[in-house]
């Protein structure tokens, strides 16, 4: 894959200079009822979507294989034209404007350099392709390679590089551009573990240094959260919800957002009542009270029988040595399965053998009156249960947290 290349001015200064990253800025984007068939009409990719995103912004989107995640990406950096909507950049509509003229730098994780070329070479390739004048490229490979830490490396070839420093090569590659966009496919997608979340790090600290526009791409919960000023949950060429990773984690719109942040305890069952405050859920493992603030049911729904499901995170429960007390509210009854150390936590497995429906708590270690194969009281407050309109084909398990 090519990077979408605009000229670069003579006028350009190092990135580095910081006169001159402090008056650069990213673009506004907007993605107006974006819509992508492909197949002659049998795979609908995406479907209706629309997004503002702002200048300067890190967003992500986020979703399991075949959302549209990519297709989103390739309409922006005009690798591909939607069958209807609209890609405005800054205000200026650019649907039909091609890669080139579009001022997006893109990097995907297979990171494309040149083998025969050094890293210097590789980044003044594309400025000597559009016969940028000698200086003005050296000048800005310099800086731009200063700015991504590897001005010590510019001799060297890529098979001499480490996973990372390929990577910040190809980050580099892009912003000798000056691109107001930068567009991300996976990009630390073939990196391991460790150095995936130092790049995560260094990555976000460059975008905020610069100012530029980001639109990532991942299936990676963790690494959205960690990087993203706001992720952009998708599921089926639709988005299912926009916002930052703190609004996503404590109040999501549905059931699958809920279960793509963190760990969830998902259980089924049936509104049984509602008043002004609360609305009354009735499950197989005993009744459970949510706020109705809290509640994403539409009036409608809020019909004695209306199929739900009630959500709450496992550090979210609390669990007890004890059976419940008739009156307890959200206290449920259940025999300790197992029980999992997780570093600074333990996760203990309750279960309720009657109906084969589990329920996990995220607890501190010092929990250690608990026993395996002893009944115990898993307790969660009102305010920290969600509950969710339940389509007729949706059957999320109460163990699908692990
Ligand atoms: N060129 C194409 N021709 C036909 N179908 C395509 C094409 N590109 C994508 N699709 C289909 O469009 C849908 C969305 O694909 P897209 O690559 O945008 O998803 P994604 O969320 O990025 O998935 P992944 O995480 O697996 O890369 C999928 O069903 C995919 O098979």
């Amino acid at each position: 894959m090519t990077s979408p290349s605009p000229p670069v001015s003579d006028r350009r200064h190092s990135p580095d200079n910081d006169g001159e990253t402090k008056e650069r800025r990213g673009a506004e984007i907007d993605l107006i009822s974006l819509t992508k068939i492909y197949d002659a009409g049998k795979v609908h990719a995406l479907d209706d979507v629309s997004a503002r995103i702002t200048p300067g912004e890190f967003v992500t989107f986020l979703g399991p294989s075949g959302a549209g995640k990519t297709s989103v990406l390739r309409l922006l950096a005009g690798l591909e034209f939607p069958a209807r909507g609209q890609v405005l950049l800054n205000g200026r509509d650019v649907t039909s404007v091609p890669p080139q003229r579009r001022e997006m730098g893109v990097v995907f994780q297979d990171y494309a350099l040149f083998p025969h070329m050094t890293v210097y070479q590789n980044c003044a390739f594309p400025l000597q392709v559009r016969r940028v004048h000698a200086g003005t490229i050296r000048q800005t490979v310099d800086a731009v390679l200063n700015t991504v830490q590897l001005s010590e490396h510019g001799d060297r070839y890529p098979a001499q590089l480490s996973g990372g420093q390929k990577q910040r090569v190809a980050i580099a590659r892009t912003l000798v551009y000056e691109p107001q966009v930068l567009l991300m496919d996976e990009p630390l997608g073939a990196l391991d573990k460790n150095l995936r979340e130092h790049m995560q790090l260094e990555l976000r600290q460059l975008q905020q240094r610069l100012g530029v526009t980001c639109v990532y791409v991942t299936h990676d919960q963790d690494e959205a959260m960690a990087l993203s000023d706001r992720i952009a949950v998708m599921r089926d060429g639709r988005i299912e919800q926009m916002g930052s990773p703190r609004d996503l984690y404590r109040a999501p719109h549905n059931d699958f957002v809920a279960g793509f942040f963190g760990k969830m305890n998902f259980i089924p069952g049936a509104v049984a009542g509602s008043d002004g405050e609360n609305v009354y859920v009735d499950t197989r493992l005993g009744p459970i009270r949510v706020s109705r603030e809290l509640a994403r049911l539409s009036s409608g729904s809020l019909a004695v029988d209306t199929p739900v499901t009630v959500a709450v995170r496992p550090e979210k429960v609390s669990v007890a040595a004890s059976t419940p007390h008739g009156t307890a509210v959200n206290s449920l009854g259940l025999t300790v399965e197992q029980i999992r150390y997780a570093g600074a936590s333990i996760y203990v497995d309750g279960v309720d053998h009657t109906h084969g429906m589990r329920v996990v708590a995220c607890v501190p270690p010092e929990s250690n009156d608990i026993r395996t194969g002893e009944p115990a009281s898993f307790h969660f407050l009102v305010e920290n249960t969600l509950v969710f309109e339940r389509g007729p084909t949706d059957q999320p398990e109460a163990e699908k947290s692990e």
